[in-house]
């Protein structure tokens, strides 16, 4: 017997007694129920499965309020048994309670991302761009979606353990990943493992081996992991990269061996999934394909953007912060937990409840973003076609990146792979509809999603991209120094 609360719990969806709302929360394209749901009832409201009671957050005051001002109270994570115990074995650091642990892992992967120390980065995302745009114009049967995982994960790879640049064509060391990804993305949608949704079970299955082998990571968890081991010592010397700089300037090896793949999972997923939507939002939206362009010819004539570019091209910049709003690679965004009770607008956000942050809502926000289903980058631009300055609880107009101490630690990194990538390929190409099979031109579909777990991708679809210069190649090598 528990007695009553003073306060309400926030509103939302009664569900059935005992079971809650198990059967109207789906495994599959999560954030379409939850704003159906903002809709009824509002910027705040919960539900609750098997007891388990989740506060959505969709309304960007309302997400400033308890994920970044409460963040004291509200930035832990609840315990996803399924990837924290058995898939990534306690090393995923997204998924770390707020413990000490976690706070050696953060202080290690902040000192490598941060903003400034994402500048150490620009060389190798120079280059990545540069090689994607020639591999998009050498190999222009290929999927484009091959060529964003490749750079995607070359990028992450490089970053992360300061490996060589990932080809194209040749040996992939990063291919294990893919699998991985899945397995972790999908686990981490709450109900979507038997061992989260009924947690008595656990110790049973933590002693039944035969149960524990159904779990598909471990094999290539462990592979990957000992290849970043095998190779770590020989290359950490001579590289810019996480791994060095939390094994020479942390708590060394201990973390290191922690760290492993989670942090390339999240940036290699989130990369993805952006770039495909902006290949849809080009070709669906070919007027600010065409005002971001004028910019890049005026500012570049006809040499390829580099970072030094950066304050010039602020059409490119309102173009990844619209990319990103239009097309949150996380709708559903990543859930926190409360650590303690807190009141909000009257209503009980309790203890040990999951907060979800609405990501496809918070960025539609109407009193912010009043554009909401369109995609156009120019209301992030003021009157001169300078960067506006973005409203209060938006994160520099990037609510997509979370909240609170959990906020994206590698948003820095991320934001500047995107911009660059994007920038090189819009001077490179003009961007069309492609053919399928049949020869029969193909629109991309913006409502066409698959759901990748954590992040939603658009389906694939076929893509031409035509060379905007007949010497493209040749321009894009680095210029005599
Ligand atoms: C477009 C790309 C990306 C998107 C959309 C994205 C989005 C997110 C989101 C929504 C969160 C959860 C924040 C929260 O809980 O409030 C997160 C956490 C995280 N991200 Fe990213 N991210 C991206 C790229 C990256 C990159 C490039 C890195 C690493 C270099 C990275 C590393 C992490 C880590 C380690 C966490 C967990 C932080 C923690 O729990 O303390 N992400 N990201």
């Amino acid at each position: 017997w528990r007695p009553r609360p003073a306060h309400p719990f926030p509103p939302g969806p009664k569900g059935v007694p005992f079971l809650g709302s198990v059967f109207e929360v789906p495994t599959e394209l999560l954030w379409v129920k939850l704003v159906e749901w903002y809709k009824e009832y509002g910027p705040i409201y919960s539900y609750t499965v098997l007891g388990q009671r989740v506060v959505v957050i969709s309304g960007l005051r309302e997400a400033g309020d308890i994920l970044d001002r409460m963040s004291a109270k509200t930035s832990d994570r609840s315990r996803l048994i399924k990837v924290h115990d058995y898939l990534t074995r306690g090393k995923e650091l997204g998924l770390l309670p707020r413990n000490d642990v976690w706070r050696a892992h953060r202080r290690a992967a902040h000192e490598s991302f941060n903003s400034r120390a994402a500048q150490d980065y620009h060389l190798v995302q120079e280059e990545e761009s540069r090689v994607l745009v020639k591999d998009l114009l050498n190999h222009p049967g290929a999927n484009a979606d091959d060529h964003i995982f490749r750079f995607s994960t070359s990028i992450a790879w490089r970053a992360s353990f300061g490996h060589e640049l990932i080809p194209l064509e040749g040996p992939d060391p990063s291919l294990p990943l893919q699998e991985i990804f899945k397995a972790i993305f999908t686990g981490f949608i709450p109900g979507n493992s038997i061992v989260d949704l009924f947690p008595f079970l656990n110790p049973i299955i933590a002693r039944s081996k035969f149960i524990r082998r159904s779990a598909p990571l471990p094999t290539p968890l462990q592979s990957v992991r000992d290849c970043h081991c095998q190779t770590r010592r020989q290359v950490l010397r001579r590289c810019h990269c996480l791994f060095r700089q939390v094994f020479f300037r942390s708590s060394g090896e201990s973390i290191t061996r922690r760290t492993d793949t989670s942090i390339t999972a999240t940036q290699v997923d989130g990369t993805m999934a952006a770039l495909r939507w902006f290949l849809v939002a080009m070709i669906l939206y070919p007027e600010a394909a065409l005002a971001a362009r004028e910019q890049l010819d005026r500012v570049l004539g006809d040499r390829p953007p580099t970072f030094a570019d950066y304050e010039e091209l602020p059409q490119i910049e309102a173009l990844v912060k619209e990319l990103l709003r239009w097309r949150p690679p996380t709708p559903a965004g990543l859930v926190h937990m409360a650590s303690e009770d807190i009141i909000y607008d009257g209503f009980l956000i309790p203890k040990g409840a999951v907060l979800m942050p609405n990501a496809w809502s918070l960025c539609r926000d109407p009193s912010v973003y009043p554009a909401g289903e369109a995609f156009d980058p120019s209301g992030f631009l003021d009157d001169n076609g300078n960067l506006r300055r973005p409203p209060l609880d938006t994160h520099d107009d990037y609510p997509v990146f979370g909240h609170g101490r959990r906020i994206c630690v590698g948003r820095a990194l991320a934001k500047n792979s995107l911009w660059i990538s994007i920038a090189c390929v819009l001077w490179a190409f003009d961007i069309e509809k492609g053919v399928d099979e049949h020869g029969v031109e193909v629109t991309p579909d913006p409502l066409d999603f698959i759901d990748h777990g954590v992040t939603v991708w658009p389906k694939s679809f076929p893509v031409k991209l035509v060379p905007r210069y007949p010497d493209l190649a040749d321009r894009l090598k680095p210029e005599p120094a």
